[in-house]
């Protein structure tokens, strides 16, 4: 059965080989377990609250409208919890959207008479999110459309951000590749800089956005010469690349093992330097795919 809807999420399996798999849950539109062959491609933590309570730690939570914190009080969007309304409200699941010979798709719907009651009322704008997640043998593709509805009185104004958290087998052995010469923004250091590095490694507390990506580069994980995981992407300029490392990951209540940052890292695909804005009856779509590829150096 290459679909199975519970009760709190959905389970869908490649028709030829059930081992490559994802899970996701209604909560949030959540993914969180993406299994290739039976390989687990991403972190979840095991603190993580699957039960709705709060945003999961782990997975690809899924940042809408707004990135961080908003810290302009005249803007509406800083009303908003960090990272917005999306990965904390329950999606209305609408099925099997496509499947071809070894491919399958299924589709969730996020509006504000669905989303979290609490935080629309803090931000009133109409919406129509459409989440679109698509398996085949050697990738999960995650697709966003954003629409202000014809009905809307006003312009839309938000960001988007897949907020994945990959699994690695060691944070020290680890680089991220082909984000050379991008802009940068320390959001550590409060700094911006172009980076001059080969490879991105991880030595201590990383938070990182990497500006105006362009879609043909694509960013691997590489542990000691072998590549984890590529990410590829469509209309999302921007990767944000974070780990909590020792200190901050004491400070997560739903992190653990405490030790585990040393097998995650968190390359997030989005558009989050500046809000994209629509206007009634616009529509925009962003895409990531996880998918292998050999190691390939891209220059920037
Ligand atoms: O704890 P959360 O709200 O899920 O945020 C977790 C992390 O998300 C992103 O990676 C940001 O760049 C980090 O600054 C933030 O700490």
């Amino acid at each position: 059965m290459p679909v199975t809807e519970y009760d709190d999420k959905v389970l869908v399996t490649l028709p030829s080989d059930a081992s490559t798999q994802f899970t996701v849950l209604k909560y949030g539109a959540t993914v969180v377990s993406y299994k290739t062959k039976g390989h687990e491609n991403l972190f979840l933590s095991q603190a993580a609250k699957l039960d709705g309570s709060k945003p999961v730690r782990g997975g690809i939570p899924l940042v809408f409208p707004v990135f961080g914190k908003e810290s302009d009080e005249s803007n509406p969007l800083s009303k908003l919890p960090q990272h917005g309304l999306a990965r904390n409200s329950y999606w209305e699941f609408l099925g099997e959207s496509s499947s071809a010979d070894d491919s399958i798709a299924i589709q969730f719907g996020l509006y504000p008479d669905i989303a979290n009651a609490e935080l629309t009322s803090l931000w009133d704008n109409d919406f129509t999110l459409v989440l679109t997640l698509e398996l085949s043998p050697n990738s999960l593709r995650t697709h966003i459309e954003v629409e202000n509805p014809i009905k809307s009185s006003k312009d839309l104004k938000f960001n988007w951000l897949f907020h994945t958290y990959f699994q690695i087998d060691d944070i020290e052995d680890t680089f991220v590749t082909n984000l050379t010469g991008s802009n940068v923004y320390d959001q550590l250091m409060k700094s911006d800089y172009i980076d001059k590095f080969p490879v991105i490694q991880f030595t201590e507390e990383f938070d990182k956005i990497y500006s105006n990506v362009k879609d043909d580069i694509f960013t691997q994980i590489v542990d000691r010469g072998e590549v984890l995981h590529t990410l590829k992407k469509k209309q999302l300029p921007d990767l944000v690349v974070w780990n909590p490392w020792i200190e901050k990951s004491k400070g997560m209540a739903d992190f653990e093992p405490k030790s585990a940052y040393q097998k995650m890292v968190c390359v997030e695909a989005g558009h989050v330097k500046d809000y994209i804005t629509l206007k009634p009856g616009q529509k925009w779509f962003g895409e990531q795919t996880l998918c292998e590829e050999a190691l390939t150096y891209q220059a920037i």
